[in-house]
């Protein structure tokens, strides 16, 4: 397993930083760039709303949805043409004439002092954006050592993002100097009518035209990297996803110059190649691994950060890409395939956001687990788009301007920041299933009441909560994915999350305004009581009522069983404490070990996922026994003969009963109890359940009373997880062929009934059961159940990397 170095870890920064000017050029560039980025979102919203401040509050919401759209809408959509553009001109100079044309654009908007210009101004500077995106992300490539384009790439991602909550605050700082300028200065400003058309944007809109200028100039005088011909190799150089990996092994020692190897920075080696595109197919590779490492809530809606996410946190992967980036694809066959590909092929290749959210839906959430948890992120980013696209509208409603939307806007960005750095080390006492619910609950209740309270003081605070609680719920719904998922999936996964999450994005920010203002403003009246109920306040009101609903499916699906009660260690987490051990939960949850049991009919496939989940645990490390019943005991083997014996065709229903308890009695302890003592992970063929079903269902004897006798006798231990593989009877015994046993034996009723119990025992319990049809392949059934399981496992996570978590959101496994 490779770690991701900690993103955003002081001494990383600086690390990554220092060891090359280049690199520091490009990233005062891209920290400007994003700054003005910000800033320029704040200010198209705000314009928007000030230039329709007259007009009907619907013209208003659709001048506010229609500058969220400008800006938001085309790096979404338009971004693969920007890999026509990648690969044209120089890095450098791309970079430079895109934020100098974004400055010109954003500065010509108060000259002209209207909304029609507003929104085209704001739309050719995301033209000019798509531009910039490729360059940079080629740029970077350049700029560093390739051992460091990883932890390059992620700081990049920490300053696009880290620059919103700067922006917002600056935003603010702005709107206030305006205003007292207006106020001070005779005649308002200095425009002919006497005032600023604007008068609390004006600042920060020529602020944004600053921040671009001089990110134009940071990246024109950014120094040319230097090219380096290297000798063409015997072998030429992968050029795909994962073929850092696969150059770096198959590359004979020493068979490189020596000032390439301590470059190790672009080097075109098949001759003709241009530095440019090995530079753009460096990055590819890299970003394939990268996607990985997506971090931050995907899009928050400022294009910057959106190209910033497309391009950095790697183009969503079509399958044959994740394909190859996976473990398998290193080596010589990766090598020869990717050499095999033209050049052109390797060009950069952007995102199609489309076409990854219209297929990859096919693949995401393998298991029930997986889906609760793409389900609560992506419940949660339109809830916070939500606050973003109405909060200017908001503000105004609230008595407060442009001052008070930048605070609002900073507020839930930095409380985000704050939730993703803080919330996991704050609260490591919860389980991270439990976190993620919670959190997601934390973030709805903010929406209701911030929709619910017109006051602006009170809006702050309560978005900035709601920022924080997503910005948990992101960071731990990411690491859950990466532990939970193997890697071609996860990759997949993540990408296809990327996708959905800015396509909601988008239209939650459009939308938001526009619902505003169909729910409009009123007064209700309680008596004396006048209630104001803002249409804005409804948005939020709306957005609190789904993400309660996600949340409460979401806690359904992952909060997986053996914990104890939820209240209990959420009060033990927000004191900082563990839960005593006495009340955490039952023996089994204390015990060091995992306790797995495979349940289903004749010839259901028990002992062939047995084995398979064993050569799988045993691989990853863990010490496993396996186990059946009955007969595991010596003891318990004389029980198997008295029971499956056809002599004994006639048993009574109880007789049975006890026999199989038992054996189940000596199997526990001297079996399974040991085992889960040292820590082992335990897995037994047939458990409780199988009586349950044979003797409860089957022979329909009272479940509560074999459920009694069980309890005694295995010392109330349950398994963390079963797994069902349900099949009708007819197809599992007809597998099995050759000589039936006393169970086996019985009538097609007797097993239908049994396959119904078994069923019914894991509706009533779904959070500890797996339900697998066994008719599907040997193979996708252990797929599915090592998916389920692995979240049951001993964190692999160990505590350094907690801490990285704690530092910014992302875990490599
Ligand atoms: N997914 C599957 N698809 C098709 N055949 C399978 C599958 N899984 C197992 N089999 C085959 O079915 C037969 C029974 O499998 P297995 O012994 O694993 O089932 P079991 O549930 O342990 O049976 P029993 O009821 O005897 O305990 C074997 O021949 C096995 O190769
Ligand atoms: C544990 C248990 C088992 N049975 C039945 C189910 C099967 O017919 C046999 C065991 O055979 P297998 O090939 O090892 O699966 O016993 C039962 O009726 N009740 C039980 O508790």
């Amino acid at each position: 397993m490779s770690r991701s170095a900690p993103l955003g870890a002081p001494g990383e920064t600086r690390g990554v930083l220092s060891s090359s000017k280049p690199l520091r050029r490009l990233w005062a560039a891209l920290s400007l760039s994003s700054l003005g980025d910000w800033l320029g979102l704040l200010v198209l919203l705000s314009l928007a709303a000030a230039l329709t401040a007259d007009s009907d509050p619907l013209i208003r919401a659709y001048a506010v949805a229609g500058a969220a759209a400008v800006k938001l809408a085309p790096p979404l959509l338009l971004s693969p043409l920007a890999g026509l553009l990648a690969d044209r001109f120089d890095r450098r100079m791309t970079m430079a004439a895109a934020d100098a044309a974004r400055a010109l654009l954003y500065l010509s908007i108060p000259l002209a002092g209207r909304l029609d210009w507003l929104l085209i101004a704001g739309f050719l500077a995301e033209l000019a954006a798509l531009a910039w995106t490729p360059a940079k992300d080629a740029a970077l490539a350049e700029a560093v050592p390739k051992r460091k384009l990883d932890r390059a790439i992620r700081l990049g991602v920490l300053t696009s993002y880290g620059a919103a909550p700067v922006a917002g605050a600056l935003f603010a700082a702005l709107a206030s100097l305006s205003w007292l300028l207006g106020a001070l200065l005779p005649g308002g400003g200095g425009r002919p009518d006497g005032a600023f058309f604007a008068p609390q944007a004006d600042a920060a809109l020529y602020t944004a035209g600053v921040a671009f200028l001089a990110a134009a100039l940071a990246a024109w005088v950014m120094p040319k990297p230097r090219r380096r011909l290297v000798e063409a190799s015997p072998t030429p150089a992968p050029t795909g996803p994962g073929a850092n990996q696969a150059r770096s092994s198959a590359a004979p020692a020493g068979s490189a110059p020596p000032e390439a190897a301590d470059n190790e920075r672009t080097s075109p080696i098949a001759a003709g190649r241009s530095a440019d595109d090995e530079a753009t197919a460096q990055l590819q590779s890299t970003q394939s691994a990268a996607d990985n490492e997506r971090t931050a809530p995907i899009a928050t809606g400022t294009p910057a950060a959106d190209n910033e996410a497309t391009a950095e946190m790697a183009p969503a992967p079509q399958p044959e890409e994740a394909r190859s980036a996976g473990p398998s694809a290193s080596g010589a066959a990766a090598e020869r395939s990717a050499a095999a590909r033209p050049a052109a092929e390797r060009r950069y290749r952007p995102e199609n956001l489309l076409r990854t959210v219209w297929q990859g839906g096919r693949f995401a959430g393998t298991t029930p687990f997986v889906r609760g948890l793409l389900g609560g992120m992506v419940s949660v980013f339109p809830a916070v788009a939500a606050v973003v696209g109405v909060a200017r509208l908001h503000v105004t409603t609230l008595g407060a301007g442009n001052a008070g939307f930048g605070v609002l806007f900073a507020a839930v960005f930095a409380g985000m920041g704050l939730g993703m750095v803080a919330g996991p080390r704050i609260l490591h006492h919860l389980s991270r299933p439990r976190l993620f619910s919670v959190s997601m609950v934390v973030a709805a209740l903010a929406l209701l009441a911030a929709g619910l309270i017109p006051n602006m003081v009170m809006a702050a605070v309560l978005v900035a909560l709601v920022g924080g609680a997503a910005g948990i719920t992101w960071v731990t719904g990411v690491t859950l994915l990466h532990q939970e998922l193997e890697d071609d999936i996860r990759t997949r996964t993540l990408g296809y999350l990327d996708a959905v999450a800015r396509t909601e994005l988008l239209v939650a920010v459009v939308a938001a305004p526009l619902v505003a203002a169909v729910v409009g403003d009123h007064t209700l009246g309680f008596g004396d009581l006048d209630y104001a109920f803002l249409g804005t306040g409804a948005v939020l009101l709306i957005a609190g009522v789904l993400v309660v609903l996600a949340s409460l499916i979401t806690y359904r699906r992952v909060d997986i069983g053996g914990e104890a009660p939820l209240g209990k260690e959420l009060f033990a987490a927000l004191r900082g404490v563990p839960l005593p051990s006495a009340e955490a939960a039952p023996e089994e949850s204390r015990l060091p070990g995992t306790f797995i049991v495979l349940e289903g009919g004749e010839g259901a496939g028990k002992s062939t996922q047995t084995g398979r989940l064993s050569v799988w645990l045993r691989e990853e490390g863990f010490e496993v026994v396996t186990t059946r019943e009955p007969g595991s005991t010596k003891l318990g083997m004389r029980l198997r003969a008295l029971l499956l014996d056809r002599e004994h065709t006639g048993m009574s229903a109880r007789a049975e009963a006890l026999l199989y308890a038992a054996d189940r009695a000596e199997h526990v302890s001297s079996v399974i109890l040991p085992a889960l003592r040292r820590g082992a992970i335990v897995i037994s063929d047939r458990y409780v359940d199988s009586t349950l079903a044979y003797q409860g269902a089957g022979r329909e004897l009272a479940r509560d009373e074999i459920e009694r006798v069980n309890e005694w006798a295995t010392e109330d231990l349950a398994p963390h997880l079963t797994v069902l593989l349900d099949i009708p009877p007819d197809q599992g015994l007809a597998r099995l062929g050759g000589s039936t046993d006393r169970m086996e034996a019985e009538s097609e009723e007797f097993h239908t009934r049994v396959r119904q119990g078994f069923r019914e025992l894991a509706e009533r319990d779904p959070s500890r059961y797996l339900v697998v049809d066994a008719r599907e392949s040997a193979e996708e059934i252990a797929r599915e159940i090592r998916g389920r399981l692995r979240p049951l496992l001993p964190d692999p996570v160990p505590q350094d990397a907690e801490a990285i978590t704690g530092m910014m959101p992302t875990i490599k496994e």
